[in-house]
C-alpha cells in the first residue's frame, strides 16, 4: 500500500455513547464523534468539564465500548484495548512496591535477557532524568518525579500511540510546564501518535499539531484547529492569542477586549 493510501493511525467515525442514570434513564455523553489521527501526529482534545472527555479516552484506548460508531487503527475495527497504545492519566499507574527499575521492567518481555532490560530500563531512566534512583522506591520520589517513571514506562515499550488524559494536572504549575517540555523533547526522539485529552488551552497550544473542542454534553466535536507551528513554541505571541482567544471563545469563555 503506498503512503498516500494509507488508513489514518486512528479512525473515528459517528461515535456515540450513552450511560445508563438513576430510574433507568439515558444519560447521552457522546453525540456522534468524527475525526482521524495521522501516523506521527499529535492532537489534542479540550472541551468544558463533564462533557465526556475521559469517556471518548476510554473507547478510544478500547476500555469502553461505543453505542454506536466506528473505531478503527491502522484501518483495522479497534476491538479492545491493546499493546500498540499507552494511557497516561492523572491518577498514576506506577506500582509502589517496586522500584524505578523494577516498574520501567515490568512491562518488558520477560523472556529477553534479565540483563538487557535492566539496561534498557536504566536507560530510560537516565532519558527522563531519573539516573541514580533507579533502585529508589515511588515513596521516596516527588509528584514530578513519579509523572518522569510514568512516561518512561510508556516509552519503553515503544507503544505507538500514546492516550494522555490529563497527564499532568496533579502537578503544580512549574512542574507540569517541564513535564511538557520533557514530552516534547522524547517525542522528538521518538515519533509517537498522541492523543492528548486536557481541560487547558494553553497545554494544548504548546504541544499539540492540532487541537479538536469537544461541546457541552452530549458532545461532538464543535472546532478544529490546526497549530502548523514549530516546537519550542512561545505561548506569548500574537498568532498564539488569537488561537487561544478563539478556541476559549468555542469554550464559551469571552475574553474581555
Ligand atoms: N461509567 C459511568 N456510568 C455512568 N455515568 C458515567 C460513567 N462514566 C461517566 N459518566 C458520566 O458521563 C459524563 C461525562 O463524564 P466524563 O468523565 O467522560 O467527563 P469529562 O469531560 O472527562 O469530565 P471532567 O472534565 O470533569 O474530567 C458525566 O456526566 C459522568 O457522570
Amino acid at each position: 500500500m503506498s503512503a498516500e493510501n494509507k488508513p489514518p493511525k486512528i479512525a473515528v467515525k459517528a461515535l456515540s455513547k450513552s450511560f445508563k442514570a438513576a430510574k433507568g434513564k439515558l444519560l447521552p455523553v457522546i453525540d456522534g464523534v468524527d475525526f482521524d489521527v495521522a501516523e506521527g501526529e499529535f492532537v489534542a482534545i479540550v472541551g468544558p468539564s463533564g462533557c465526556g472527555k475521559s469517556t471518548l479516552m476510554n473507547i478510544l484506548a478500547g476500555f469502553e465500548q461505543p453505542d454506536a460508531g466506528s473505531l478503527a487503527l491502522d484501518g483495522k475495527p479497534h476491538p479492545g484495548p491493546s499493546p500498540q497504545g499507552i494511557v497516561i492519566s492523572q491518577h498514576g499507574s506506577v506500582f509502589p512496591w517496586l522500584t524505578v527499575q523494577q516498574n520501567l521492567m515490568f512491562g518488558l518481555d520477560a523472556r529477553a535477557s534479565g540483563t538487557a532490560n535492566a539496561e534498557l530500563a536504566d536507560h530510560y531512566a537516565a532519558m527522563v532524568g531519573l539516573k541514580g534512583f533507579e533502585n529508589a522506591y515511588p515513596h521516596e520520589l516527588s509528584g514530578g518525579m513519579l509523572k518522569r517513571v510514568e512516561l518512561a514506562r510508556a516509552f519503553i515499550v515503544k507503544p505507538e500511540i500514546l492516550y494522555l488524559d490529563e497527564p499532568f494536572s496533579a502537578l503544580d504549575a512549574l512542574m507540569n510546564l517541564r513535564m511538557r517540555n520533557e514530552l516534547l523533547r522524547i517525542l522528538a526522539e521518538e515519533k509517537h501518535t498522541v492523543l492528548l485529552i486536557t481541560h487547558d488551552v494553553d497545554e494544548a497550544l504548546y504541544m499539540a499539531d492540532r487541537v479538536l473542542v469537544l461541546s457541552p454534553r452530549p458532545t461532538r466535536i464543535q472546532a478544529r484547529f490546526e497549530l502548523d507551528m514549530p516546537h519550542p513554541r512561545r505561548l506569548i505571541s500574537p498568532e498564539m492569542d488569537q488561537l487561544r482567544e478563539a478556541i476559549l471563545k468555542e469554550l464559551g469563555l469571552e475574553m474581555p477586549a
